[in-house]
């Protein structure tokens, strides 16, 4: 091949033209639809975030409210659905129990293989309330709990931890919820935005598309670190080590520390700032900010011997655990608010479509190889 190669991992390559996300990676800048994103984590909600993503525009309150009765009218599942979550072993693993059944709901969804602009706008209101509730309704199903049907006048926030809890959540957690849902909604191409594009722009539907995006999120380089990084600090905690010293000691046998580095981000992540700063006020207001500590200490040396800023996973980890949280469902959750951007991308891809296909430079053996006879081969 006479082009030049794509850098390794296609760092800094510019894949796409996108109206949904934009980035600084240099001055720790992430807005949606240019807004930035400390501004929505303060006044925004995740429904009106989605809005934005989805409709290129803040709504006004009666588009809002029309989007809210939609999003809570799609909290309903086909009953053989639910027959498979409860066919399904108590102890596999929830993301790729989300990642099947996202599979398996293209098959009972109205509009199935319909990949028209509005019949993807409909599917993307009903993945994003059927994500939250797989999540609840498998949690509670492997632990012997009954399921708890979705509650229409809560909000997504609300609906999620009430469904997983059976309990109607206090206004502070629904708000901390609410806010981490709306600082994972979108990341430009990230992996499995990236992924969600490449199976969309085959002309597959979204169910797919999202399917292969739930897969790539899984991965510990990406999503999956949010829980590699609470098993860090249980080790910690059950170890009664230093964390300073265990974390200098994973350094030292070359391992990554995760929660920390980011592709884009060349100084501290912006969500990074406010998880930080929920996961302290949660465990004060808790009366337990052991898991802030423990996270504060790793971060600052972290920082110091590597130069490495904590990414939006590190402190999700402490923040989620605080509001009570099992650690296998902190990327599942990363799933629940990422189907937002996830579906942003996907309808943006299917409206201005092209096949991505690029290729790849050959290393193998010269051609031409010679098709060598069986028992000639050695
Ligand atoms: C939602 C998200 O996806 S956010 C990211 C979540 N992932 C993690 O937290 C996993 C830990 N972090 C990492 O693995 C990386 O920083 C990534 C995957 C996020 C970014 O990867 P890349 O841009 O490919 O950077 P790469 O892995 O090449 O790292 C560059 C250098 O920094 C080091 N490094 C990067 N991250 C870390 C880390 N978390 N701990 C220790 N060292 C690290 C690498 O070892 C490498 O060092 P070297 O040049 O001496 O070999
Ligand atoms: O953008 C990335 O590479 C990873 C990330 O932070 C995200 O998906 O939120």
């Amino acid at each position: 091949m006479s082009q030049a190669v794509a850098p390794r991992g296609l760092e800094g390559v510019v894949a796409t033209t996108s109206g949904i996300c934009w980035i600084d990676g240099d001055a720790g800048v992430l807005s949606y639809r240019g807004i930035d994103i400390h501004e929505l984590a303060a006044k925004s909600t995740f429904e009106e975030s989605t809005y934005l993503l989805w409709f290129g525009k803040l709504p006004t309150s009666a588009e809002l409210a029309d989007f809210k009765k939609t999003l809570a009218a799609s909290r309903t599942m086909d009953a053989s659905v639910v027959e498979f979550l409860k066919g399904l072993p108590k102890d596999a693993n929830v993301m790729e129990v989300l990642r099947t059944t996202v599979s398996l709901l293209s098959i009972t969804d109205a509009d199935d293989v319909d990949s028209t602009h509005d019949a993807n706008v409909r599917k993307s209101f009903r993945l994003t309330s059927q994500i939250a509730m797989i999540v609840a309704y498998f949690d509670r199903i492997r632990k012997g709990k009954a399921i708890v049907e979705p509650d229409m006048s809560l909000s997504h926030a609300g609906n999620f931890l009430y469904m997983l809890s059976g309990v109607k959540p206090i206004h502070e957690a629904e708000r901390a919820f609410d806010v981490a849902l709306i600082l994972h909604a979108d990341h430009e191409l990230n992996a499995s935005t990236f992924a969600a594009r490449v199976i969309a722009a085959t002309l597959s539907d979204v169910h797919s598309a999202i399917t292969g995006a739930i897969g790539a999120l899984k991965g510990p380089l990406h999503g999956g670190a949010n829980e590699a990084v609470m098993k860090l600090l249980y080790q910690v905690d059950a170890a009664g080590a230093d964390p300073v010293t265990y974390v200098r000691d994973l350094l030292a046998r070359k391992e990554k520390i995760s929660g920390f580095g980011h592709r884009v981000y060349k100084t501290e992540d912006p969500r990074a700032t406010h998880l930080r700063r929920m996961s302290k006020d949660l465990g004060t207001a808790a009366g337990n900010a052991k898991w802030y500590e423990m996270s504060e200490k790793i971060e600052g040396f972290v920082k110091s011997e590597k130069k490495l800023n904590a990414n939006v996973d590190f402190y999700s980890a402490s923040t989620y655990t605080t509001l009570g949280i099992d650690m296998d469902l902190f990327t599942p959750i990363f799933a629940v608010s990422r189907i937002s951007g996830w579906a942003a991308h996907v309808i943006e891809q299917h409206d201005n479509n092209r096949l991505i296909r690029p290729r790849a430079d050959y290393t193998g053996p010269a051609y031409p190889a010679p098709y060598v006879p069986m028992d000639d081969r050695s």
